[in-house]
């Protein structure tokens, strides 16, 4: 499996090698790396262009993704939550982790939002650089898609919130070059406390993957002190 899985992301292109073109890191902060790739199979694809169809009447959106991000939300949240050396020193090198790999290699994904069911859908392709055990992903590494799906799905309903808890039941190995899709959707919000939950299934939904539970706790400017 994952000799047919390099094989196909070579003849893409995707495989680094000593001639590959390296971006600058302006370049790269700018990329929105959500957009199609040579890397993305047929499968991730085609759910992209089912969900860029649903984004036509403005129900969902799709979520730009960069590997640093300079908005004004980021902007306000370091101004609100951390210490003005830490942002000058550190923030320079800082980088969204599951963005940190090369492409093809890691996590593969695009994110859609639903305002109005508070609901954020994750098509991801894990690549073999996310191996646990052989030819299947990580289960840190389907949390790390959990946490960020369900974490978007918080932040874009009630602002800077960070996960306080996460439960996952792990039902079936994801395959390794597989596509699934993670969907996530707030089924409580008490106060500060934002409820999620989470599921992962197949491409056709026979198969449900992981599921999962979370509590995500919106900010207050004490909350990090
Ligand atoms: C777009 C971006 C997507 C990002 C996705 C990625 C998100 C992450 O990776 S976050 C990283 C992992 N998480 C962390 O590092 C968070 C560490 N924890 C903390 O900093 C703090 O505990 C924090 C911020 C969550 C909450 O602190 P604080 O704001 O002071 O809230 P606090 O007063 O303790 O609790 C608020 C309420 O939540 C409850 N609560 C807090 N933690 C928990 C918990 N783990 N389980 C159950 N209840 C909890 C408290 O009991 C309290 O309830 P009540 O109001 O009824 O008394």
């Amino acid at each position: 499996m994952l000799r047919s899985c390099a094989a196909r992301l070579r003849t893409l292109g995707a495989v680094p090698g000593p001639a590959r073109r390296s971006f600058s890191s302006e370049k790269a902060t700018q990329k929105d790396y959500s957009l199609p790739n040579p890397s993305w199979t047929k499968d991730i694809r085609l759910l992209y262009d089912q969900f860029m169809k649903k984004c036509e009447d403005g129900s969902w959106k799709r979520l730009p993704s960069y590997k640093c991000k300079s908005t004004q939300r980021v902007q306000n949240f370091r101004n609100l939550f951390l210490d003005t050396k830490f942002v000058e020193e550190q923030t320079p090198k800082a980088q969204i982790f599951t963005r940190s790999l090369e492409e093809g290699l890691g996590f593969e994904y695009v994110m859609f939002h639903n305002e109005a069911e508070k609901r954020v859908v994750c098509v991801f392709q894990g690549g073999p650089h996310l191996q646990g055990n052989h030819g299947y992903v990580h289960g840190g590494a389907i949390a790390t898609m959990i946490d960020i799906t369900a974490g978007t799905c918080a932040v874009l309903t009630g602002g800077y919130a960070m996960t306080a808890n996460l439960n996952i039941n792990f039902r079936r190995p994801i395959p390794l070059c597989s596509v699934v899709v993670i969907n996530s959707q707030i089924d409580k919000i008490e106060g500060r406390k934002y409820f999620i939950s989470c599921d992962i299934r197949s491409v056709d939904e026979k198969t449900l993957y992981s599921e999962a539970t979370s509590l995500f706790i919106k900010l207050d400017p004490n909350s990090l002190k």
